[in-house]
C-alpha cells in the first residue's frame, strides 16, 4: 500500500451533486517553519447546471481551493487532504496521470488570464483540435468541425477564418471568449472559472455571463470565483464566502446578499457598490485580513468585528445551519443580530 492509499475504502457522500468538496484542506511548505495551512475544513457542492460562487477577500484561499481540486498546486504544497467526489471518484486520491485525463476533459477551466491557459506561439486550430485529439475525444477532421463550432459558439465572428489566428490577434474579449471555447470544446460536466470577466470591460463582460449562462441551461456545473457580487447575483446560484481559508457562510446567492449574516459577509457587502448602490457611502472593512502564520484564535475575524464579543468570540466557531440551505459561523448569526 502507497502513502497516498487509504487504509479504509471509502465511500461518495449520499448526495446527487455534481461536486463535492469535503473537508479540504491545503497546505505550503515552509523553510525552517510549521507547514501554513491556508485552506481549512472547506466543504460545498456543486449541483449539475448551476453555479457556486466563491467570494472573499483577496488571500482567503479561494484560488488555492480550486486549484487544489484541480490537483494543480505549486511543488510546495502538500497533497491535499479532505475528498472532492466527482463523477463516483474522489479527484484527491487519484494519481496527478489520472488527474490530466479529467482536467480539460471533464472539468473545464479559464482563468483570468487567457495568457495563462492559451499558448501564444500555436494557432487557435492547433491549440483547439490538439486539446480534442489529445483527450482522444475524436479524429482529426472532427476535431477542426467541432473546434470551428466551438468559436463560433462562444460568439467569435466568423470562426472559420478566425481558427487561423494567434492568441494575440485577437482583442482581450475575443481571447477571453476563445479560452471559453477551448474550456468547453470536450463539452466537461464541470466548468471552473477564476475571475473570468475582470480583465474584460463591462460590455464583453455582459456578454460572456450571457454565454456562461447558456452552458449551465444546457446541465454544465460551474464554480465561479469573483470579487464582483454583482456578477456573483446575475449569475451564481450559490455562494459561499471564505476568510482566511475557511467558509464563513454559505447560502443561496440572493439570500446571502439581500440577508447577509455573518458579519464578514455583511461587511464585504457595505463595501461593494454593487449592494451599495450609487447614493449610499462605501464602508471598507476596517484592518485586513489576519497574516496566516498567526491566526487569531477563534473566529479569524474578530479582530475586524464591530459586533465581536469577548469571550465568545475567541473561541472556534462551527458553521450553525439556518433552516435547510444556509449556514455561517458565527454564534450570533442564527438570530440575525
Ligand atoms: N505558492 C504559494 N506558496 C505559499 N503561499 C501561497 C502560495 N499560493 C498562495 N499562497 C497563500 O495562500 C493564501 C490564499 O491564496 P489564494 O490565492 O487562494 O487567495 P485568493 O482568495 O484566491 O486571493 P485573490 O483574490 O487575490 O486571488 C494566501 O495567503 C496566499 O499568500
Amino acid at each position: 500500500m502507497t502513502l497516498t492509499q487509504r487504509a479504509e475504502p471509502h465511500d461518495p457522500p449520499e448526495s446527487d451533486a455534481l461536486l463535492s468538496v469535503r473537508e479540504l484542506h491545503t497546505e505550503f511548505l515552509r523553510e525552517q517553519a510549521e507547514p501554513l495551512r491556508v485552506v481549512d475544513g472547506v466543504s460545498f457542492d456543486v449541483e449539475r447546471g448551476k453555479a457556486l460562487a466563491i467570494v472573499g477577500e483577496s488571500g482567503s484561499g479561494k484560488s488555492v481551493t480550486v486549484r487544489s481540486v484541480l490537483r494543480l498546486l505549486p511543488r510546495t504544497a502538500r497533497t491535499p487532504s479532505g475528498e472532492a467526489w466527482f463523477h463516483g471518484r474522489d479527484l484527491l486520491s487519484l494519481s496527478q496521470r489520472e488527474m490530466r485525463r479529467i482536467r480539460g476533459r471533464n472539468i473545464g477551466m479559464v482563468f483570468q488570464n487567457a495568457a495563462e491557459a492559451m499558448n501564444p506561439t500555436l494557432t487557435l486550430e492547433r491549440q483547439l483540435t490538439e486539446h480534442l485529439l489529445w483527450h482522444g475525444i475524436c479524429g482529426k477532421s472532427e476535431a477542426r468541425e467541432r473546434a470551428v463550432r466551438a468559436l463560433g459558439d462562444v460568439g467569435i465572428p466568423e470562426p472559420e477564418r478566425r481558427i487561423r489566428v494567434y492568441p494575440f490577434q485577437l482583442s482581450g474579449g475575443m481571447r477571453q471568449r476563445a479560452m471559453i471555447a477551448m474550456a468547453m470544446v470536450t463539452e466537461p460536466a464541470l466548468l471552473i472559472a477564476d475571475e473570468p470577466t475582470t480583465a474584460v470591460d463591462v460590455t464583453v463582460q455582459r456578454q460572456i455571463l450571457d454565454l456562461l449562462v447558456g452552458l449551465k441551461d444546457r446541465g454544465t456545473g460551474v464554480i465561479m470565483i469573483t470579487h464582483d457580487l454583482g456578477v456573483a447575483r446575475y449569475f451564481c446560484d450559490q455562494a459561499v464566502v471564505m476568510y482566511a481559508g475557511r467558509v464563513v457562510e454559505q447560502a443561496p446567492t440572493s439570500e446571502l446578499l439581500d440577508t447577509p449574516r455573518h458579519p464578514y459577509t455583511k461587511g464585504l457587502l457595505g463595501s461593494s457598490v454593487e449592494v451599495g448602490g450609487q447614493e449610499r457611502p462605501l464602508l471598507p472593512i476596517p484592518g485586513s485580513p489576519p497574516d496566516l502564520a498567526h491566526r487569531p484564535a477563534g473566529c479569524a475575524f474578530h479582530p475586524r468585528c464591530a459586533q465581536a464579543e469577548s469571550p465568545r468570540c475567541q473561541e472556534e466557531q462551527e458553521l450553525i445551519s439556518i433552516g435547510d440551505e444556509r449556514a455561517a459561523a458565527c454564534w450570533k448569526a442564527e438570530t440575525g443580530r
